[in-house]
């Protein structure tokens, strides 16, 4: 790879196809996730298996602003939480998050079982994310939390004197984080909280991993039917808690494996997984990949790729790594049912289908996903990013098999993936 400040340009796999066994660093999921509990335990936790990346920063910047003193061994790779055992010990507090949705939805939720008052900002782009269902659930149970410029998106102001529990509904279809970051907040109201989800709920494998995490931390959700869910006041306990290598991070490999016809084994993302987003390599074997699933594995071995067409709500973090795989397939392919992912790092939608048709594809663009008919060879492009990290990872695995693909500001892999580009280029050496 030739690398400058601004942009990189991949170069394509030269030599036999790769056959290796990658170990991608923690998930930011898992690890935001347990960052919330643990700070609200009660005793000690160390995390292990940490993603170290700008979101996960964020998060453990915003709770020792909280006065969460989290230490960070970088190389251990484990963040050490003293649990506040909920009493959050500055009332007052000014959180950024960049443009990190997680940080932003769990961290707002959380502050709100506090006494004080917390403000929560971030980028440009995370001032256009919604976060009004969230404010709106909260303000439900009590608490006194606005959208500062009314905007239904952050800088957000909680005047947080507790929650006190009852009945609760939140939208599902904008994002599960709203309802994630309820969940892990509400076993700290006065009473027994019923949250009702109103419509239909996206990313719904994100809910089951934030009740895992919960209970990993001996908090279990009582009821759960039918998007009810019950719970009753208590507390976690702080425990030691190994993290999964992220799934999402693992699909532009297992991508990689699929385009070039080389086999990559994901280590530590094996049939035990509680991350949905695994589930991507369900969709590569339906394309014609030969997937092997063991416990502590998962190994995608390429093959002829034919397209697919595929309702990607559950996991729709890999609808980009699912959009440059089928530039390399026979047939077209459809992608449904995730309009949520205009409200991400950028609208998602609209950047496939303008850096796909850069490199040939003919895209039509639907309110909710994508058709891309891949063209019979793919044309050299400068691919914009928007700064967006999965834009840069999956555009690259389209380099990889493609001359003169180059990725604009790719640093921006940062956010989840510091390393990205000297793990794809160790494959390759
Ligand atoms: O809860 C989580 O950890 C996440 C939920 C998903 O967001 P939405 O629920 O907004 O789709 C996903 O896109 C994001 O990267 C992580
Ligand atoms: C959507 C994402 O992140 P978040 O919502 O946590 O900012 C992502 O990592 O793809």
């Amino acid at each position: 790879m030739t690398e400058n400040v601004r942009e990189l340009t991949v170069q394509p796999w030269a030599g036999p196809p790769p056959i290796a066994k990658i170990r991608v660093p923690g998930s930011k999921s898992l690890t935001n996730r347990a960052l919330i509990v643990a700070a609200l335990a009660d005793g000690r936790s160390v995390l292990s298996g940490a993603l170290d990346s700008d979101d996960t920063r964020v998060m453990v910047d915003s709770l020792r602003k909280l006065g969460i003193a989290v230490e960070h061994d970088r190389e251990a790779k484990t963040l050490t939480v003293p649990g506040c055992g909920n009493k959050i010990p500055n009332k007052d507090a000014d959180l950024f998050v960049e443009n990190s949705g997680t940080s932003l939805r769990f961290l707002t939720a959380m502050v709100a079982t506090g006494q004080g008052t917390y403000r929560l900002d971030g980028t440009p782009r995370m001032r256009q994310r919604p976060v009004s269902d969230l404010l709106l659930a909260l303000n439900g149970l009590g608490s006194d939390a606005r959208s500062d410029l009314g905007t239904g998106c952050p800088p957000v102001t909680v005047r947080a004197r507790g929650l006190d529990g009852g009945n609760a509904f939140v939208r599902g279809d904008v994002s599960s984080q709203f309802l994630s970051g309820l969940l892990m907040a509400l076993p700290y109201s006065r009473e027994t909280t019923t949250v009702e989800v109103d419509g239909p709920l996206v990313s719904l494998p994100y809910v089951t991993m934030t009740i895992e995490v919960m209970e990993s931390f001996g908090v279990r959700i009582g009821n759960r039917k039918n998007r009810r869910f019950d719970i009753r006041p208590a507390r976690y306990t702080g425990r030691p808690y190994a993290i999964e290598p992220d799934a999402s991070a693992a699909s532009y490999f297992f991508a990689l494996a699929a385009v070039t016809g080389g086999s990559l084994t994901l280590e530590g993302l094996g049939s035990e997984s509680i991350q949905g987003d695994l589930g991507f390599v369900d969709i590569l074997e339906h394309m014609g990949c030969k997937v092997v699933r063991e416990r502590g594995a998962t190994t995608v071995t390429g093959g002829t790729l034919r397209g697919v067409d595929v309702d990607m709500n559950a996991i729709s973090d890999t609808v980009m790594t699912l959009a440059v795989v089928a530039l390399f397939a026979q047939g077209i392919t459809r992608i449904r049912n995730v309009a949520h992912i205009r409200h991400k790092e950028t609208d998602r939608l609209s950047a496939l289908a303008t850096e796909l048709r850069k490199l040939g594809a003919r895209v039509d663009e639907h309110p909710d996903g994508l058709v891309i008919d891949p063209p019979a060879k793919l044309s050299p492009a400068r691919i914009a990013t928007y700064d967006d990290h999965r834009m840069a990872m999956s555009f690259a695995i389209a380099g990889m098999k493609t001359e003169g693909v180059t990725i604009l500001d790719p640093d921006c892999v940062a956010k989840t993936y510091p390393g990205f580009w000297e793990d794809l280029g160790k494959l390759s050496t």
